[in-house]
């Protein structure tokens, strides 16, 4: 994948994370798919010059109207000091929701992203995003890519058979869920969330996707805590819509 000027990387496939357990109320599991490479196409919303590299007025219209989101993104987040615990710095993104210009230019900017990053054949079918932050911008992008949207949610809140997946995170441990025919097997899936910190969260709804037959397109994250290193976690491309 070609990058965002923010901190869009791509990975090689890795093994399952070892502090990732898994299990089932299902009797058995689908063979987790390997992960995928990264979209093919150049990303015209980067650049510092699209147009002395060649790109079309279109693209280049495209890049100065991510740049401009982004930079509007930024300057809307707040930091919260040893929250929920001492030594936490808490990024805080709900300003975002809190004006509608905010929300919009969030919506935008991730469509752009994804409209650019993924083509046609490899479109994602479903959007995946994690309770709570994940479900306050995954609908709304489903729903622009017309695309499905699946929640992940934490342990005991999915009626029916699911698949179960336990973690830790920067503040704590947890399980998550997704209910077993939440995704199709083959389907294209992008993990949604708005922040990625020592990565456990992702890799264990990447991993409820796999278990489900889903395919793992990769991730995308509003927010990176880069220095906690989380996206070595993970076994498929991530990207990052502003960089922390
Ligand atoms: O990369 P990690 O170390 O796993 O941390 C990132 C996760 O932590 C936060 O969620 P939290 O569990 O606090 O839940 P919330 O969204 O319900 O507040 C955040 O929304 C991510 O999901
Ligand atoms: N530092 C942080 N700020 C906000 N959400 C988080 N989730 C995990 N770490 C976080």
């Amino acid at each position: 994948m070609s990058a965002l000027p923010t901190s869009s990387t791509d990975h090689p496939p890795h093994g399952h994370p070892e502090n990732i357990t898994t299990a089932s109320t299902q009797t058995t599991d689908k063979p987790a798919t390997s992960s995928h490479p990264p979209p093919s196409k150049p990303d015209p919303t980067l650049s510092s010059n699209a147009s002395q590299r060649g790109l079309s007025s279109t693209a280049a219209a495209r890049s100065t109207e991510f740049s401009s989101l982004t930079i509007k993104l930024r300057q809307a987040l707040r930091q919260f000091p040893d929250f929920p615990s001492p030594g936490i710095l808490f990024e805080d993104i709900l300003p975002i929701f809190a004006d509608p210009s905010l929300h919009e230019a969030l919506l935008r900017a991730l469509e752009l992203h994804v409209t650019h990053a993924y083509s046609d054949a490899q479109k994602p079918d479903v959007i995946v995003g994690l309770e709570a932050r994940g479900f306050l911008f995954g609908p709304s992008l489903a729903l622009r890519l017309g695309a499905s949207f699946v929640p992940v949610r934490k342990k005991g809140k999915l009626p029916g058979p699911c698949e179960t997946a336990g973690y830790q995170k920067e503040y704590g441990e947890d399980f998550f869920q997704m209910q077993s025919d939440g995704v199709k097997p083959g389907h294209k899936v992008l993990v949604v969330d708005d922040i990625i910190a020592t990565g456990g969260s992702a890799a264990a709804a990447g991993l409820l996707v796999k278990k489900l037959g889903g395919t793992l397109l990769g991730y995308i994250f509003i927010l990176e805590l880069d220095f906690l290193k989380g996206r070595a976690k993970l076994d498929a491309p991530a990207y990052t819509l502003l960089s922390s």
